[in-house]
Formats: structure tokens, C-alpha cells, sequence
């Protein structure tokens, strides 16, 4: 696989022979491949194993817990897993005020105004991406997992932004603590569904595979996954952002984002997947433009989708006023 050269765009067209043609058909393969993990023959490098292993992932997923209907992970187990990768991760904890997440702000019902929400575990860089996108000094980010733990949202003029706290492990805060943070989460979301344009979802590019590899062992679902899941069922367009790629050597930029993009469910090569995985830098700021890009299709998506509802709407009224008259 060729070197990703951090500073180069590694979404431009010039980086990606033949992208768009290219995309379509195997975009329909893959797609094709991780809906019916029988059918894995498609023309992927390393095939078996990565069939193999595509099988295993959706087969914990087939036993999947839909985040807010059905009982909750084992958060002891994945409170001692997330313990033991942040241990060796180095990542520092930290206990924080619970309460400041209740402190909900609501938009109105009645506002379409789309919304982006950016969600993740705590720590992968959800404020650093809001702050660097509404440029609000004031947006605290921090070193330590359970910084954010309210709903905040932007008015960014086209569309809100909303910082979500992170879900999963948060050492101080307990296990009531963070189920009732996660709760909080699904429940925006739930509410705010219709006008949610995008969720944007953060990961670690450097923890990321080592936690979703632990969860595998317990054949069980990581939270990770389970939101994944969860935005897709709602249909919400997510984009995952990979974030802290500078974590990653340069030369394993392409081989890493495979095995990201196979967790996730995605067939590699990562490539094929350009508009919904993002690799990025963002303390540096590397990689919003195009994820700012990514949102602004979407957000032409939605107000199209609303066009088309209103449109239907009026057919339907002048029908049923015919029907009337
Ligand atoms: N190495 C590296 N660190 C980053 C990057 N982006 C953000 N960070 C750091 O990651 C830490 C967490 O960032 P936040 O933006 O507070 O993360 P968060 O997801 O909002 O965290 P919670 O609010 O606790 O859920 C901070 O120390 C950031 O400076 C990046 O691209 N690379
Ligand atoms: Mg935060």
C-alpha cells in the first residue's frame, strides 16, 4: 500500500486514481458482501482471513443490542477492558461534575434546521472538532475522558453543531453515571431524528481496533459499534471520523485505515468508503475541510428530503381536497 503523506489531502482526487468510477462498483460489491456475510467473494486482498474475520464481526453484530430497547453491555466488563486500554494508552482520568450534562439546551419542535451531531467515545476529540468548526474559543477540551457532559448545540447559521458528551468508559463516574449519559445521548438523538442531517462519529484512530479487538474476544458488542449500529438503523448518514492520525506512522496510514474500515463493516480498501471515512488530524485541523464538505452534501440532502415531503404533502392535500370538493 502506498505511504499516506499526512500533509497531503488523502481525500483528493489526485491521490485516488479513477475515485469516482471506481467507487461505484465496488461500492455495490462491498455493500452487496457485509449486508450477506456468506457472499465475502469479492476481489479483496488476504480474502479468506478477511472473510473470516468479516464473518466473526457480523456475526457479534447479528447478536446486537439496539442501544436504547434492550439491555445494556456488561459495563463491568467494559469498564475493566477500557481501564486496561487506557492504562496502556497512558491516558489520564478523571472525575468531573455529572450534573453539567443534564443541563440540556433544546431546540425548538419546530425548527428545521438540520443538525450535525458529533459523537464518540469521550477523549477521541468531539470538542476539538466543534471548537475548531464554530471557532468558539470558550469550547473546553481536555486530556482526560468525561470532559464534555452536556448537550451543547451551535447555531452555526445553516445548521446546528452539537457537542455530545463521549459514551463508555469514564473512570470517577459510575456505571449509573454513564448509563445515564449514554441514555441522555440516544434519547437527543431519538428526539431530534427528523432533523438530523449527519452524525459524525470520532474514533480513535489508535485505540480504536484494540478496544473493538478485546470486545471480540467476549463476543460481545462494543459501544463503538453498538452506536455505529444504532445511527445506521436511524438512518442518520454518519461519517466516521478517524481521528489522531498523527499517532499513526505515515507509511501505515493506509494499511491502519483498512483494518478500521473492516471493523466497522466496511469492506476494504478503506478508499472505496472516501465519503463516509474521514482520517484526520483535528488538533492540527487536518481533514475538516473535508468533512465540512461531507456535511454540507448532506445538509443538501436533507433540505432536499424536506422538499420533496412538502411536495408530496401538497399532492396529497390537493387529492384529498379533490376528493372532497
Ligand atoms: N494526538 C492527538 N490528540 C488530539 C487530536 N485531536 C484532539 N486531541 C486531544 O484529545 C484530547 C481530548 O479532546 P476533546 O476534544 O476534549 O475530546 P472529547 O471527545 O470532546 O472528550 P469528552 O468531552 O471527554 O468526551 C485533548 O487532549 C485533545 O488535545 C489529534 O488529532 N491528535
Ligand atoms: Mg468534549
Amino acid at each position: 500500500m502506498n505511504s499516506q503523506n499526512k500533509n497531503s489531502k488523502p481525500n483528493s482526487g489526485k491521490n485516488m486514481k479513477n475515485s469516482k468510477t471506481t467507487k461505484t462498483t465496488k461500492t455495490t460489491k462491498a455493500t452487496k458482501a457485509t449486508k450477506n456475510p456468506k457472499n465475502t467473494k469479492v476481489s479483496v486482498k488476504s480474502t479468506k482471513k478477511m472473510g473470516k474475520k468479516l464473518q466473526k464481526m457480523r456475526l457479534t453484530k447479528s447478536e446486537k443490542i439496539t442501544t436504547s430497547k434492550t439491555e445494556s453491555l456488561n459495563h463491568k466488563e467494559e469498564n475493566n477492558l477500557d481501564r486496561q486500554v487506557n492504562k496502556n494508552l497512558d491516558i489520564n482520568i478523571n472525575i468531573e461534575d455529572v450534573n453539567k450534562f443534564k443541563k440540556i439546551i433544546n431546540t425548538k419542535k419546530e425548527d428545521t434546521k438540520p443538525k450535525i451531531i458529533v459523537m464518540g467515545r469521550s477523549n477521541v476529540g468531539k470538542s476539538t472538532f466543534v471548537k475548531a468548526m464554530a471557532a468558539d474559543k470558550t469550547i473546553r477540551i481536555g486530556k482526560k475522558p468525561g470532559v464534555t457532559l452536556k448537550i451543547t448545540e451551535y447555531d452555526m447559521g445553516n445548521y446546528y453543531l452539537v457537542d455530545l458528551p463521549g459514551f463508555g468508559f469514564m473512570e470517577g463516574i459510575d456505571q449509573k453515571g454513564q448509563e445515564e449519559i449514554k441514555d441522555n445521548i440516544v434519547k437527543y438523538v431519538e428526539d431530534n431524528q427528523k432533523t438530523i442531517a449527519t452524525a459524525i462519529q470520532i474514533l480513535d484512530a489508535k485505540s480504536f481496533v484494540e478496544i473493538v479487538e478485546r470486545w471480540e474476544e467476549t463476543r460481545e458488542l462494543p459501544i463503538d459499534l453498538e452506536m455505529a449500529d444504532f445511527l445506521e438503523e436511524l438512518d442518520l448518514k454518519p461519517i466516521y471520523v478517524i481521528n489522531k492520525m498523527d499517532k499513526i506512522k505515515n507509511a501505515q496510514w493506509d494499511e491502519e485505515l483498512d483494518i478500521i474500515s473492516e471493523k466497522l463493516g466496511f469492506l476494504p480498501p478503506w478508499r472505496q468508503w472516501i465519503d463516509i471515512l474521514a482520517p484526520a488530524i483535528l488538533k492540527e485541523g487536518f481533514g475538516i475541510e473535508e468533512i465540512n464538505e461531507r456535511i454540507k452534501n448532506n445538509i443538501k440532502q436533507y433540505y432536499d428530503n424536506l422538499r420533496k415531503q412538502a411536495k408530496n404533502k401538497d399532492l396529497n392535500k390537493e387529492i384529498t381536497d379533490e376528493n372532497t370538493e
